[in-house]
Order: structure tokens, then sequence, then C-alpha cells
């Protein structure tokens, strides 16, 4: 099928690979109004309000819970309830009680948000004098997480948590986001805003009692607060380094996960605590122990009866999984071991007197959070199947009842080709020049020859199994005799780094290599390029191919997960302006990827 013509191949430059200019801009014209009919249609963009500094929600003022002292301050007998008086009660939860029935309606809706604000029909939106969306009820909101951008990134996990927290914000509800304050000599000057709250605590663990201090930062009416201890503090990435995941990851999110639950007793962040009726967003195994402290540790002792858990799985590819033999140094009770109990299955055993038992702090959180949310659709099925669900396909299936996906959302003040700050640069729908300009720099920029005629093919991603990298690797010599150019941007697995760089010099007027993490340089490819390629095997949502619909980059993509849920395969036949967003290719083939590029065999 060759996609031509203007009328029927509004993709059809970028499809082919062999473009002419002005239909390339035809298309990503084309491509681009398609995003904007679904921007308006509200249904991938979290709009987020960065209005500068506003002063604190009005709500904020009012919802001083009674001052309950945190588990790790022995606490006094605890009262039983700590109404506020703007917050309705949320369903009962029980003490350690699996899965009750919460949150009753509107979870399939548009945005993480309908979760936290669908919990009763009076939570329903209202629109303020702005058309910002407003929550009629608003909540204490405390999102748990390993990364957020802009403070520390290694991949979408910090765009999501760096940005959906200023989005619920700016609805109404208030917002805490716990993570570690890494220093590792390149994040540090991200910190710089952030002070000491003057407040730290002890937390025992690890057979001893380890210290933490809280720091803080108000910024876009959030309440980022840090956790600082000197296992956050050592060069490498935020989990691991050169010589692989860091030994102590355990350690360092046990104690993310404990300190999130004293954060909201013990933090007088403009001068109230946000106390224990709240909703926490836990994100990833990182954060999975804080709904298992919370049924083991606290509503034993009347403390957060009225608190209820989401668990966000960002990626079910990271459980957090180590020896059964640590259990004890999670300073869990001992009759709580069940709930992270996990035992491999004998084909992933070491050897014959491994018994494959193990703790999944994913688990735990899967079996004793109230909700459970995927960052699609599509995955919120896949994680149920034997081939999606890494293991905990059985489970996750059980609790079908409290599962769902909800696609994720962008930051369109951070992706926004009329303004980004990273591109040489700017364009729109109506005037897309500035992206052919943004072609030929990034071209300049890459040692590339500059031709406006050449295809150019974008990767960004970390280098690693999930990404579909080996399959690059293995078209690259086909797609190489083609009159094409391609830029892949990645970290991570040692030997694609070493690919790219010698694939580089393989292919010197035709690929580049970036290794490395750059978040201008990913903007600069997203921009510049006709083409993104992103053949993921599995993909929990992606966010580069939302990135690519925004800026007019036609997204090439295995039909997967999120990718198949958000990327509207061409269709010339569509009517006018439904002709699709891009190309999803299914199988995932060698073959089928380059058909996807090409729309020939190549
Ligand atoms: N070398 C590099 N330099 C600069 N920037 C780089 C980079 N490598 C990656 N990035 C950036 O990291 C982010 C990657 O986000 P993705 O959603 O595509 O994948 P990731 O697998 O990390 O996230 C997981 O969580 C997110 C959020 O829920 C899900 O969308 C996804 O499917 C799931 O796997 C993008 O912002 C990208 O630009
Ligand atoms: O935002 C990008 C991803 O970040 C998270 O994934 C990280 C994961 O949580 C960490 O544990 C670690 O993964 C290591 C894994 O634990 C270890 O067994 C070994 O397989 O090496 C892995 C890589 O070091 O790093 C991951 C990031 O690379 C987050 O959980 C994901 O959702 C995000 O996609």
């Amino acid at each position: 099928m060759a996609a031509t013509g203007v009328g029927a191949g509004c993709l059809a430059p970028s499809v082919r690979l062999r473009a002419d200019p002005a239909t390339a801009a035809r298309a990503s014209a084309c491509v681009v109004r398609a995003r904007l009919r679904r921007l308006a249609r509200g249904r991938y963009v979290a709009e987020l309000s960065r209005e500068g500094p506003a002063a604190r929600p009005a709500q904020q003022q009012q919802l001083a819970p009674p001052l309950v002292p945190g588990f790790l301050a022995p606490p006094p007998p605890a009262p039983a309830q700590s109404p506020a008086p703007t917050q309705p009660p949320l369903p009962d939860a029980g003490v350690g009680e699996l899965a009750p029935d919460l949150l009753l309606e509107g979870i399939a809706e548009d945005s993480i948000d309908s979760i936290i604000v669908a919990a009763s029909e009076q939570d329903s939106e209202i629109m303020d004098a702005n058309e910002q969306p407003q929550a009629k009820v608003t909540r204490s909101i405390v999102f748990v997480t390993g990364e957020a951008a802009p403070y520390a990134k290694s991949g979408g996990l910090g765009d999501v948590c760096g940005s959906l927290p200023i989005a619920l914000a700016a609805r109404g509800h208030r917002v805490m986001v716990v993570m570690p304050r890494y220093l590792n000599g390149s994040s540090d000057k991200n910190y710089a805003k952030a002070l000491y709250t003057g407040k730290h605590i002890k937390i025992p663990c690890f057979g001893g009692s380890h210290e933490v201090t809280f720091f803080h930062e108000y910024r876009d009416n959030v309440d980022w607060v840090f956790v600082d201890h000197p296992s956050y503090h050592r060069p490498g990435s935020l989990y691991g380094d050169n010589f692989g995941a860091f030994g102590d990851n355990q350690f360092r999110y046990t104690l993310l996960c404990y300190a999130a639950c004293e954060a909201p007793l013990i933090l007088e962040l403009g001068g109230y605590i946000y106390g224990q009726n709240c909703m926490f967003v836990v994100n990833d195994w990182h954060a999975s122990l804080v709904p298992v402290l919370l049924a083991a540790k606290y509503r034993p002792y009347g403390v957060y009866r009225d608190s209820r858990s989401t668990l966000v799985i960002h990626n079910l590819a990271h459980q957090g999984v180590e020896p059964a033999s640590t259990y004890p140094d999670l300073g869990l009770p001992p009759e709580w071991y069940g709930a992270l109990e996990w035992v491999f299955p004998e084909w992933a055993r070491r050897h014959a007197l491994d018994k494959g038992e193990a703790v999944n702090f994913l688990k735990g959180a899967v079996v004793t959070a109230d909700r459970i949310v995927t960052v699609s659709q599509g995955y919120s099925w896949e994680v149920t199947t034997a081939e999606g669900g890494q293991g905990l396909n059985e489970l996750l299936s059980s609790r079908k009842s409290v599962l769902n996906g909800i696609v994720n959302g962008i930051d369109i003040n951070d992706w926004n080709p009329t303004t980004d700050k990273c591109l040489p640069h700017h364009y729109s729908v109506d005037d897309l020049s500035g992206k052919a300009k943004c072609k030929a720099e990034l071209q300049k920029e890459l040692g590339l020859p500059v031709r406006e005629d050449v295809p150019l093919i974008g990767f960004i991603g970390r280098l690693d199994y999930q990404k579909g990298i080996d399959l690059i690797k293995m078209a690259i010599p086909e797609l190489m005799r083609e009159d094409v150019q391609f830029v892949m941007l990645g970290s991570g697995d040692p030997i694609f780094e070493g690919w790219m760089r010698s694939t580089e010099s393989s292919y010197k007027d035709k690929f580049r290599g970036w290794v490395g993490f750059s978040v201008p340089v990913s903007h600069r490819i997203t921009a510049g390029c006709d083409i993104l390629l992103m053949p993921s095997r599995f993909e929990p949502c992606g966010l580069n191919q939302l990135y690519a619909m925004q800026y007019g980059t036609v997204p090439v993509v295995h039909g997967t997960g999120g990718l198949r849920d958000t990327v509207e395969t061409f269709n010339p036949f569509g009517a006018k302006g439904e002709e699709g967003t891009g190309w999803a290719f299914s199988p995932l083939t060698v073959d089928k990827m380059l058909w996807g590029i090409a729309n020939r065999d190549v």
C-alpha cells in the first residue's frame, strides 16, 4: 500500500521513506491538527496550570485535622475518626482488609484524577472562571514515588509524577509528593530550593534505627517533600550505577515508604499537617510498602483508618523482589509475611536447592491497595494475561473489580512546540516552517548531511529489553540501505550502548547514536525528526509517542499496551481529519517494523 497524495496521504511523506518537504509539511500539519482535536476532546492531556506562584488553596487553611502523632513517635490511643470538615468520609476500609470495594464510580474516565474525585457523586467537577476544571470535593493526596521531574528523572515515571500532582493541585486538591532527596552530583542543584523542615524521624528496620530528615519546597501549588538519608547520596543514576542496580535498593525504598507514611502526620506544611484522612497514590514498587504499612502498622492502632491508597503500575517489569530472608529487615509483623510472599516458579530458580522463596514489594501493594490503576486501558488487560502479567497476572485478575487503566497525560507546558525552550525554532499547526528549520538544526548538531528531502527517523528511550532495541539492531543493515537518517538517544544496557557507538562509525552519514541522558536533546529529536520509532516489546503507556504527536512527528509503534491505545493507524479512507495519527504495526517483527516505516517492502 502506497500512501501518497495529499488528500489520501496526509501521513504519506513520513510514512513513505522518500518524502518531499512540501508534502512533509502538510503531513505534519495534518497530524498536529489531529492531535489538537484530541487535546480539545481532553483525551490525552492533563491540562496544567502554571500561572506563577499562587496562593495556597483556600481549603488548605480549613483542613487542619486534629494533630495525630506519627506512628514512629509512639502514639497514644488514637482517635477513632479524624473528621475533616470539607471531606466526606471515604467508604470503610477496615483494618488490614483486602480489596474493599471503594471509590465506586468513574474509574475508567479521562485521568487518574477521576479515581480521586469520583469517590462519591458529590465529587463531580465544576469549572472555575478560567475554564479550569475544579473538583467539587477536594482531598488531601499524597504521591509517593522514586522519581519526579525536574528533581530526579530516569524515565516516564519521573515525567508523570512531576506533572500529574500539579494538575491535581490545579483542580483544588491539596497535594504532597514524597520522594528521595538524591544527591549524586548532577541532580543536586534541582533540590536547591528545598529547605530543611526541622523534622526528623527514626525508622526501625534493617536491624537498626535509621534517621531520615525531611526537606520541603512549595511549588506550583504542590508540597514537594524530600526524604533525606545518606543512602540517597551517591554517584550514579537513581537506582544503580555502572555495576548494575544498587544492592541496598530494598533498604532505600523501605525508608521512603516509612517516611511517606509519617509525612502527612508530622509535617506542618503551610502551617498545617495533612492528617490521617488522605489518599495515598503509590507509584511502582518503590512506594509499594505504603499500603502494607497502612494495613499492618497503622490501622491496627486506629491511625489512617479513613485513608485510602491507589497503586499506580507504570511498569510491571520492576517489582522489587529480594530473598525471603530479608523479610525481618522490613520491620513488619511476622503475620504479614503472606502479603509479600513470592515463590518463583521452578524454572526460574538458580539451583536444585533454591526454593525460590522471595518477598515482592509490588505484590504487597497489589494485595493491600484499595485501588489499582495501570497507565493505559490496554495495559490493564495485558497485566491479567500470562504473557503480560510478569507472574502477577493471576493475582491481578483476582483484583479485577478494583483494577482499571487510565491513559497518561502529558505536560503541555513542557512539551509545546510553540514555546519549547530547548528548540532553536518554534512552530505550530498553522505554520510548520519552524519544524523544517528544527530538522536542519538537528542534522547540523548531529553532523549529518543537512537535507530536507531525507526522512529523519528518531528513537528516544531507556536501552532496555522492553523497548525493542534488539529489533532496531536487527533492522539497521536493511534500513541503512535506504536513503534515510536515523538518530538514537538512550542509555542503559552497556551492550546496546556499545552497539550504538559502533553503528555510528559504520554509517557515518546516516546513523547517530547519542549515548546518555539529555532532556534538551530529547526535545530537539522529537521536534526535528519526521518519524519517531517505538518498537516496544510491551509498553504500559509510553510518553514519547504522545510528545511526537504533539510535535507533528509521526509515531511508528508496535501495537501494544498504551501505544495501541493512543496511536491511530493512518487510514487513507478515513473521514477528513480522522485519517489517523501514526502507524501501529503488529506482530513485532523486523519486516513489520520496516513496513510500518516505509509502507512498502524494504
Ligand atoms: N536518554 C534519554 N535522554 C533524555 N530523555 C530520555 C532518555 N531516555 C528516556 N527519556 C525520557 O524518559 C521518558 C520515557 O518515558 P516512557 O513513557 O516512554 O517510558 P518509561 O519506560 O521510562 O516509563 C514507564 O512509565 C511511563 C509513565 O507511566 C509509561 O508511559 C511507560 O510505558 C512505562 O514503561 C520520556 O520523557 C523520554 O523522553
Ligand atoms: O522511569 C523509568 C523507569 O523507572 C523505574 O524503573 C527502575 C526500577 O524501578 C529500578 O528498580 C531499576 O531497575 C533495575 C532492576 O531493579 C534490577 O533487577 C535490574 O533488572 O536492573 C534494573 C535497571 O537498573 O531501574 C529501573 C529504571 O531503569 C520505574 O519503576 C519504571 O516504571 C520506569 O519505567
